[in-house]
């Protein structure tokens, strides 16, 4: 048994030689992702507790898809050990957690028929189903899929198609969907990508209110754009060709010169208000 440094003790994380896994819903230590020469990341070592919000900045190709997919047990490491909600990946059936983690990406955009009502499209991740019409689903998920798209504010496009709604309401049913089996860890992979300053502004506001609430999962959101970071997310990551150039508390380690490194080029970074802006400094 390791002792409790200050820090852990703040974390509430044991920080010790055999570091205790159970609490932390994301543990990889010395993690790699390799496809034959190429190193998608390399080396990171990286925690998420139960009650963070972690923000994973970085630009194209740096490996965050990467990173989330490991963290959503799509993905092996090829070196290191990843532990998932206290599970060791390798050594634990990945169908009995999957159910434990929300996921919301593009990719599961694309494969949500245009016919599928929204309400279905949110009920349905409770059954792991997909574009399958189920006359009887239970009244009660029925309810608590429409509470969940009440508070993505699109309660009233319930009984609409899936395939008539604009992108942003389409990544809010999708964010619903990813909450109905309450996770214990809501990963959401570039939730604004195209959408426009309304439809963005819109799910940084939904998703402040969700990083804000106690009861809400652990959070993982992947971005670009300083500018998408919800108030009420705690941690950031920023990674660079696959590297972790800069993690930790987002006060701290969203800097200027963290960020500009990430970016390879000289950024200013303002902060207004609980939301961040950057742009090329002028030379
Ligand atoms: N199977 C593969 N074989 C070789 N290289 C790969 C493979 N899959 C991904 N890559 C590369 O790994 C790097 C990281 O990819 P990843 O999708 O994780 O980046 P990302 O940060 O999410 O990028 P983006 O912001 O553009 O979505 C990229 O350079 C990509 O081309």
């Amino acid at each position: 048994m390791g002792h409790v440094t200050d820090h852990g003790a703040r974390q509430g994380t044991v920080q010790s030689s055999e570091v205790d896994v159970t609490d932390l819903v994301v543990h990889m230590a010395g993690v790699a992702v390799r496809r034959g020469r190429t190193t998608l990341v390399g080396d990171v070592d990286w925690s998420v507790e139960l009650d963070e919000r972690w923000v994973v900045l970085g630009p194209n190709g740096a490996g965050k898809t990467t990173l989330l997919r490991l963290a959503s047990a799509e993905l092996h490491p090829t070196k290191g050990k990843l532990h998932l909600l206290g599970e060791r990946i390798g050594k634990t059936d990945v169908r009995e957690l999957k159910p434990r983690i929300g996921l919301c990406s593009a990719a599961l955009n694309g494969r949500v028929p245009a016919d599928e009502k929204v309400v279905d499209v949110v009920v349905s991740a409770g059954y792991a189903v997909l574009g399958r019409w189920r006359e009887d689903y239970d009244v009660v998920d029925t309810t608590r899929a429409k509470e969940l798209l009440g508070t993505l504010g699109i309660e009233h496009l319930a009984d609409r198609t899936y395939g008539t709604l604009s992108e942003g309401e389409r990544k809010r049913t999708l964010i619903a969907r990813a909450l109905m089996t309450d996770p214990e860890m809501l990963l959401l992979d570039e939730p604004a990508a195209g959408l426009d300053l309304g439809g963005r502004e819109d799910l940084v506001a939904r998703l402040s209110e969700l990083a804000m609430d106690p009861d809400a999962p652990a959070m993982v959101l992947v971005t670009h754009h300083v500018e998408e970071i919800p108030p009420g997310f705690t941690h950031v990551l920023m990674l660079r060709e696959g590297g972790v150039v800069a993690q930790g508390l987002l006060d701290d380690v969203l800097t200027e010169e963290n960020l500009s490194t990430t970016f390879a080029q000289p950024l200013e970074l303002q902060r207004s208000g609980d939301r961040y802006f950057a742009r090329r400094k002028a030379v």
